[in-house]
């Protein structure tokens, strides 16, 4: 199916005030320094300085990669105490679900003094209740070396194709726009609507499981991060239908969001892959089942005619896309980190905060295993 909105991931345009044009030659120099200079201008002059300098995103074109080997993942979710004594202490943590399938608020407990069996109970926590905020964390004053090694554990630290990163570290994946510019307000000279449900990087042949966002700088207010359920999705479904879904696969593609990004001037760290997934995913841990289809990067069901595949996609699209009681809405507060389960959930940023103020996240992306389906069950 045609992709909804093809260009990228996040909806994140390369910000060229921080973006290093002595790393940039030819071309490319020339369409940098011509479509993005005004944003440079309008970014030095018109906004406080960022509050975490070191996270600026970079993007360096001389960086190239070679294609991703498989690895052997290991899932901690399996090992975990499923009392979680050590991740949510009793007395200790603080636990309010934001709904009944999806979404928790933890407050009381410092991820990051977590044992190696805190750890396992954090990704088993984060499967079960698919996505956690954890507030008043120290996350962001860790330096990025620590918290690189912290998110080791979890899987092999997945490098994006296309997006900017902190100089030097290419495994982090950094969110930025708005830092006085008016990137907001051009945002929507096109679009109407900034909501484009993903599960990241899902054309990768292991895509990320536990997957952890941070925020270092935000807007007053707005720029909330939408999640869906896509297990309790799937469980919406009739059980002829399921089966209907079972045994099919799916493409995911990551193509057009490496053209996306080359023509705007950005970069291409690999070249880009196709893989095909199953539609519907179990997850390793809990054994539950997934929908595993989204609008960004999925292409069509193997096997199928076009129309039939466009018609059975729109369909989970829009399931997964309007079911509002089946997501949570996350509301950002200094020092909140954000772990989800990339494999059994899809998110969306909301590109919806005053013009000129400043959004700044990191998001740790460790991969998983390669995304398998076990039969139906009815
Ligand atoms: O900016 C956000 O809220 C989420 C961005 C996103 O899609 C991601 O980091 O994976
Ligand atoms: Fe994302």
């Amino acid at each position: 199916m045609a992709p909804s909105a093809v260009e990228v991931e996040t909806p994140v345009v390369p910000d060229i005030s921080a973006l290093k044009l002595q790393a940039l030659s030819g071309p490319y120099k020339e369409l940098a320094a011509t479509k993005f200079d005004a944003d440079a201008e309008a970014g030095l002059k018109g906004h406080k300085a960022a509050k975490h300098p070191a996270y600026l995103p970079t993007w360096d074109r001389n960086e190239k990669y070679a294609p991703l080997e498989p690895f052997e993942h290991t899932e901690h979710g399996k090992d975990a105490d499923l009392s979680f004594p050590n991740l949510l202490p009793q007395g200790v943590a603080s636990v309010v679900d934001l709904t009944p399938t999806i979404g928790t608020e933890v407050r009381g407990v410092q991820l990051s003094t977590l044992s190696n069996a805190g750890k396992n109970e954090l990704a088993r926590f984060v499967a079960q209740r698919k996505v956690v905020a954890f507030r008043d964390q120290d996350f962001a004053e860790l330096s990025i070396e620590k918290a690189l090694e912290y998110g080791s554990y979890f899987g092999r630290h997945h490098i994006h194709p296309t997006s900017g990163a902190p100089a030097g570290f290419p495994e982090i994946h950094v969110v930025h726009r708005g830092a006085g510019d008016d990137s907001v307000d051009r945002y929507f000279a096109n679009r109407t609507s900034s909501v484009a449900w993903h599960s990241d990087v899902s054309y990768e042949q292991q895509p990320p499981g536990t997957t952890f966002l941070y925020i270092l700088d935000k807007p007053e207010t707005g720029g909330d991060t939408l999640f869906v359920d896509a297990v309790e999705a799937y469980n919406r479904l009739s059980p002829a239908f399921q089966q209907r879904l079972h045994g099919l696969k799916a493409t995911h593609s990551a193509v057009e969001q490496a053209n996306a990004s080359l023509s705007r001037g950005g970069i291409k760290r690999r070249e880009p892959v196709i893989n095909e997934h199953p539609i519907i995913r179990t997850h390793p841990a809990t054994g539950e089942k997934a929908i595993y289809v989204n609008p960004q990067f999925t292409r069509d069901i193997v096997g199928l005619k076009k129309e039939e595949s466009d018609a059975i996609l729109k369909f989970l699209y829009d399931h997964l896309g309007f079911g509002g009681d089946f997501q949570a809405r996350v509301k950002w507060q200094e020092g909140t980190v954000v772990v989800w389960d990339n494999r059994v959930t899809q998110h969306s940023a909301l590109v919806d905060w005053k013009n000129g103020q400043r959004r700044h996240l990191a998001r740790i992306t460790p991969q998983a295993e390669r995304p398998f389906e076990t039969p139906f069950e009815g």
